[in-house]
């Protein structure tokens, strides 16, 4: 059991990476069908990686943010404290890793809806800056889905509650042929 922002996480019951396949083709299969079992997942529960080298949330990327996503009663919820890598403005973050942050956290709000999706659009509103070494609680949740299409809409706080930033996406519901040349690609750059 570790805390993260207000809510102690159950760390035990995170769905193990290593058991998605991602070998020999079984990417985009393993991940639909993962992504797809994910309704249900327990409020607390800390949500798989979209992949190991994600920008957002890979463990593997040396560059990347490694958010650590958990799913709440109303979407899902990330505490996150950006460093040196993403500065912009000396001690401020930069508003693309801001925008990183939203666009990843929304990738992570599927799970409450159980589709693939990615995103079409989004806007990110800059209430205040992101100060380095400042945790910042980031709130995502679903808020319509007509057909295909998916509106998002995400909230981050300071320590103190103020809130610094919002962001509203439409993602649009792929099949998993969607990244079939992504991942074709990246299996053939790795023999
Ligand atoms: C294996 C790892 C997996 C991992 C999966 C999860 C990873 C998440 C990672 C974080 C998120 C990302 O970075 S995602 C990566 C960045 N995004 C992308 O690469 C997407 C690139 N864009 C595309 O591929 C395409 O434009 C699509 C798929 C998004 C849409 O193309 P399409 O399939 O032709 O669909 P289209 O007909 O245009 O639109 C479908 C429906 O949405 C509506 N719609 C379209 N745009 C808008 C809009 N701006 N606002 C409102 N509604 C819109 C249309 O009216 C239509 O409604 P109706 O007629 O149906 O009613």
């Amino acid at each position: 059991m570790a805390t993260l922002g207000d809510h102690d996480y159950d760390y035990a019951s995170v769905v193990r990476h290593e058991e998605l396949d991602y070998r020999d083709g079984g990417l985009i299969a393993g991940w639909a069908a993962h992504l797809a079992g994910q309704v249900t997942v327990e409020v607390g529960q800390v949500l798989p990686p979209h992949s190991p080298h994600c920008a957002g949330c890979g463990p593997d990327n040396s560059a990347g943010l490694h958010l650590r996503a958990v799913r709440t009663a109303s979407g899902v919820e990330a505490v996150h404290s950006f460093d040196e890598a993403q500065v912009g403005a000396p001690g401020i973050a930069h508003g693309g890793a801001v925008a990183l942050a939203f666009d990843d956290l929304f990738g992570f709000s599927l799970y409450t809806v159980g589709a693939l999706a990615v995103t079409r659009s989004l806007t990110v509103e800059y209430h205040a800056p992101f100060l380095l070494h400042h945790p910042y609680t980031f709130r995502v949740q679903v808020t319509n889905r007509t057909g295909r299409r998916l509106l998002l809409h995400a909230e981050a706080s300071d320590a103190t509650g103020k809130k610094t930033g919002s962001a509203d996406a439409t993602f649009v519901v792929v099949d998993p042929g969607h990244f079939a040349a992504g991942a074709e690609q990246e299996q053939s750059q790795g023999q």
